[in-house]
């Protein structure tokens, strides 16, 4: 018989304005983290620092916020206004990327600097996720979803470090963010539901088998679908699809990498 899989629902809704109420009690909401990387923050990431309950900086992504964000809000506010009303509740990392004005500046605001200067076995996105999983209520963490702005070109060492935190942290939701596109983990264990919101995200698709080679995917709302069919490095991986219907269905053997292409004027 076959086994029974619960549906897991995704929604890029950080990507639009937040909305005027909290939801109407029915269902429990998300909540949101950011955290902000070494790379040019993505031109959305005011939006996303509006939908996070809580905001990280990873080691040099200090300087990222510091420098980027008073050009990306032209809300014709001072740059010192705007650089003080976008304090992040924490930075963390080895710290041989932060400069130490940025490191000053932030501290006068009282952001909790956390040095993990000893730790040079895991990345700075890691020790991040590890200290939101930890800040957050266990009641919270089934509702969590952690979006990782700049974590996608740039330097492909720290790209594939970046993707291998999902697959590390593959029971919390993760999102990694680019200017041009998105890409989150699929875990075998659940049915997946996506949501496209097509103002802001698609066509462009893919389903990438990580990790393992992938024994049988079927999908549907797809341009080329996938039935039953076998993936892996070496073999088939399923780029530069189509997402035709407002919702794409995935379900399959083994973990895949949704991505999915960022609309220009979003
Ligand atoms: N070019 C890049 N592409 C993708 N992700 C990046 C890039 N640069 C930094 N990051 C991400 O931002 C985080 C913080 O960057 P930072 O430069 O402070 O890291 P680092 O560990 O000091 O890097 P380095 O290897 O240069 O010493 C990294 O852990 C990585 O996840
Ligand atoms: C096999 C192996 N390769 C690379 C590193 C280096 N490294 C990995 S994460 C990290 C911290 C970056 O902030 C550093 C320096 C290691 N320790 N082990």
């Amino acid at each position: 018989m076959a086994e029974i899989l619960t549906k897991m629902i995704h929604r890029s809704t950080f990507l639009l304005p937040p909305p005027t109420t909290t939801g109407d009690g029915s269902s429990p909401t998300t909540t949101y983290a950011l955290i902000i990387l070494n790379q040019r923050l993505p031109r959305f990431s005011p939006l996303l620092w509006q939908h996070a309950k809580v905001r990280v900086c990873a080691d040099g992504g200090a300087n990222r916020l510091f420098d980027d964000m008073p050009e990306l809000c032209v809300d014709g506010h001072d740059v010192s206004v705007i650089r003080e009303r976008y304090k992040p509740d924490v930075i963390k990392g080895d710290m041989d990327s932060i400069r130490p004005d940025v490191l000053n500046f932030y501290r006068n605001l009282g952001t909790n600097i956390v040095d993990n200067s000893d730790d040079q076995d895991t990345t700075d996105l890691h020790k991040c996720i590890s200290f939101i999983r930890e800040f957050v209520s266990d009641d919270e963490l089934s509702n969590l979803c952690i979006l990782v702005a700049g974590a996608l070109g740039g330097r492909f060492d720290h790209e594939m470090g970046n993707v291998n935190t999902l697959c590390r942290f593959s029971t919390t939701r993760i999102v990694l963010l680019s200017d041009d596109c998105l890409i989150q983990l699929l875990p075998s264990s659940r049915h997946h539901e996506i949501h496209i919101q097509s103002s802001v995200e698609g066509p462009h698709c893919g389903l990438i088998p990580i990790g393992t080679p992938c024994g049988s995917s079927t999908t549907t709302g797809l341009q080329w679908n996938l039935d039953n069919t076998e993936m892996k490095f070496g073999g088939l991986v399923s780029t530069s699809n189509i997402a035709k219907e407002e919702t794409v269905t995935v379900r399959s053997d083994s973990d895949l990498l949704w991505t999915i292409s960022l609309r220009k004027q979003s």
